[in-house]
C-alpha cells in the first residue's frame, strides 16, 4: 500500500493502493486474489465481517453441503484435498477457503464495510477511484466488486407479519432445526434454501408447509451416480440447449414423477433456459421431495397474510403457526455503494441483470467477479479473465513508467 494522509475535510485517511481494490473477501474475492498474487500484481482485500466467505460461515444452516460436484466448486490454482467427497460439507468448503487464503498469502483487511465507490476524475482529466470503508478512503485505479449476488436478504412485506407472535427469520438466520421439534413452521420460498430447510426441519420433527408460489423445475441432483450439472454441462458440449433441457425434464419426470401432483409445476421453459434468462437456479434434490409426497412437507399456496397466530392463504385456507422462516432468497447490494453512472444495473428476480456487472467489466477501470450466474464455476472463470486484463494493463503501464525513465528500453 503506498502512503497514507489526513484529508484536511472529511477526516477520512487516504490510502494510494498501487494495484486493484477488491471488495469482498467470499470465494470471488479470494479467487481474483489468487490469480493476481500468480501474476505478481499488489492488490488490498476489504471485507465489511471480520472473517472470510461470512456468507458460508455465518449465514448458511448447519446441514449445508454443495450441490455441484466438487471440481464445479474450488478455485482456480489450488484443488481441493483428494479426501473432500464429491460433495462437501459447508464446514469443509470453508476450511478449504481458509487454507486458500493462507497458501497465498490473501490477508484481507477485516472491518472494512465499503460505504461508497466512486471515480472521480480531476481537472487535467486523470481519473481514480474513491473507496469509502471504515473512515478510509483508498484510492486505486481498479476497484474490483466482489460483494456477490447474494449480499442482502430479500424480506418481502406481508401484511400484518408485525403482528404475528410467532418467530420469524430468514433463512440466512436458519442453523438448524433444534429448537423446533414438534412446532408448526411454514417455510417461505422453494429455492434451494426453502427446499433444504424444510428438508432438515423434517428431520427435527417439526410439522412443516412449504408456500410454492408459482412454477419451479425440480431436478435430482444425480443422474445415474454422476451429478446431474456434471452431466448437464458433458450434453451442452455435444447438443443444443433446447435438447439438454429437455432430456433433463424426461429424465426428472422419470426419476421424481409427475410433481404437479404435489402442487408444483413446471415453467414452460426448460431449466437451463430460464437460468439463462432470469438467474433463477432450478432446484436440485437432496431428499425434499420424497417428504413433499409422504406428505411430511405439505405444499401450500401464495400467503395473504398473517394474523397473530394464523396465515391466512389467497387460497381461503386459514392455518395456525408458531414460527415463519422466509427462505425467500437474497440480492446484491452493490446499487447502495457504487455511485455515479458505474452503476446502472436493473435488479431482475433477485439477480444482478442487465448491467456492465453481469459481464465482468465496466468503465473507468472497475470489475465485478462471481456475478456472471454460474456461481462458484462462473467466479473462477471470472477471476483468471479479470486477473489477465488488469495484469496486462499493469505490466504496459510499467513499460511505458520505465521508458520514460530510461528512453533505452
Ligand atoms: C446457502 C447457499 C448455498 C450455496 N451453494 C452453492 C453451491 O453449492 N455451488 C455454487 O456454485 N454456488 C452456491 N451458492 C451461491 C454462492 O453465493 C456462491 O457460489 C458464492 O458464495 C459466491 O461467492 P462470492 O464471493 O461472489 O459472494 P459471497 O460468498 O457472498 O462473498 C461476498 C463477501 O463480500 C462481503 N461484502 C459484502 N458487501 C460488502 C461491502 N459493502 N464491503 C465489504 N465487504 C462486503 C461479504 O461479507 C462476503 O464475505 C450458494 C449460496 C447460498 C446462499
Ligand atoms: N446446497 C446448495 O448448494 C444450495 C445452494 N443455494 C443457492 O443459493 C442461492 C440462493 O438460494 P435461495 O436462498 O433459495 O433463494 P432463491 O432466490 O433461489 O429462492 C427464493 C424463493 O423465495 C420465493 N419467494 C420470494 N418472495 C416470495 C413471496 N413474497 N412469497 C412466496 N415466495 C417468495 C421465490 O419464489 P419465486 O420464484 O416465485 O419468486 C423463490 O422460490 C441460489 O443460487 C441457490 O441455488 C441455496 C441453498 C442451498
Ligand atoms: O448453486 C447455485 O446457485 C449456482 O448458481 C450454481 C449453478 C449455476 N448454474 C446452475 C444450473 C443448475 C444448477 C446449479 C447451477
Amino acid at each position: 500500500m503506498g502512503f497514507s494522509q489526513t484529508t484536511d475535510d472529511m477526516e477520512l485517511t487516504r490510502v494510494y493502493v498501487p494495484g486493484p481494490l477488491i471488495v469482498g473477501a467470499g470465494p470471488s474475492g479470494l479467487a481474483i486474489a489468487a490469480c493476481l498474487r500468480k501474476r505478481g500484481v499488489p492488490f488490498v482485500i476489504l471485507e465489511k465481517e471480520n472473517c472470510l466467505a461470512s456468507l458460508w460461515r455465518l449465514k448458511s444452516y448447519d446441514s449445508l453441503k454443495l450441490h455441484l460436484p466438487k471440481n464445479f466448486c474450488q478455485l482456480p490454482h489450488f484443488p481441493f484435498p483428494n479426501n473432500f467427497p464429491k460433495y462437501p460439507s459447508k464446514e469443509q468448503f470453508i476450511a478449504y477457503l481458509d487454507s486458500y487464503a493462507k497458501h497465498f498469502s490473501i490477508r484481507p483487511m477485516f472491518g472494512y464495510e465499503v460505504k461508497s465507490a466512486e471515480y472521480k476524475t480531476t481537472s487535467d482529466g486523470f481519473g481514480l477511484w474513491r473507496v469509502v470503508a471504515n473512515r478510509t478512503e483508498f484510492v486505486s485505479r481498479w476497484v474490483v466488486v466482489a460483494t456477490g449476488d447474494n449480499a442482502a436478504p430479500v424480506v418481502p412485506e406481508f401484511d400484518g407479519l408485525e403482528v404475528f407472535g410467532g418467530k420469524v427469520m430468514h433463512s440466512s438466520e436458519y442453523k438448524n432445526g433444534g429448537e423446533f421439534r414438534g412446532r408448526n413452521v411454514l417455510v417461505v420460498g422453494c429455492g434451494n434454501s426453502g427446499m433444504e430447510i424444510s428438508l432438515n426441519l423434517c428431520h427435527n420433527g417439526a410439522r412443516v408447509s412449504l408456500v410454492v408460489r408459482d412454477k419451479l423445475h425440480i431436478l435430482p441432483r444425480d443422474i445415474l451416480g454422476r451429478s446431474c450439472f456434471a452431466i448437464a454441462v458433458g450434453l451442452l458440449k455435444l447438443f443444443p440447449l433446447r435438447f439438454v433441457d429437455w432430456f433433463l425434464i424426461v429424465y426428472s419426470r422419470m426419476t421424481l414423477g409427475d410433481t404437479s401432483r404435489v402442487g408444483i409445476v413446471r415453467p414452460k421453459d426448460g431449466p437451463l433456459k430460464l437460468k439463462g434468462k432470469t438467474g433463477k437456479t432450478p432446484v436440485l434434490d437432496v431428499g425434499s421431495l420424497s417428504k413433499i409426497k409422504s406428505g411430511q412437507i405439505k405444499v401450500v399456496g401464495e400467503i395473504q397474510r398473517f394474523t397473530s397466530r394464523h396465515v391466512e392463504f389467497i387460497d381461503g385456507k386459514v392455518e395456525e403457526f408458531d414460527s415463519v422462516i422466509l427462505a425467500t432468497g437474497y440480492t446484491s447490494n452493490v446499487a447502495s455503494w457504487l455511485k455515479g453512472e458505474s452503476f446502472s444495473g436493473q435488479e431482475q428476480g433477485n439477480k444482478t441483470k442487465n448491467s456492465w456487472i453481469s459481464n465482468m467489466k465496466g468503465r473507468n477501470g472497475i470489475y465485478s467477479i462471481g456475478f456472471t450466474g454460474q456461481g462458484l464455476f462462473g467466479a473462477s472463470n471470472d477471476a483468471e479473465r479479470v486477473a489477465e486484463d488488469i495484469g496486462r494493463q499493469l505490466s504496459s503501464y510499467r513499460k511505458h513508467l520505465s521508458s520514460k525513465i530510461n528512453p533505452y528500453m
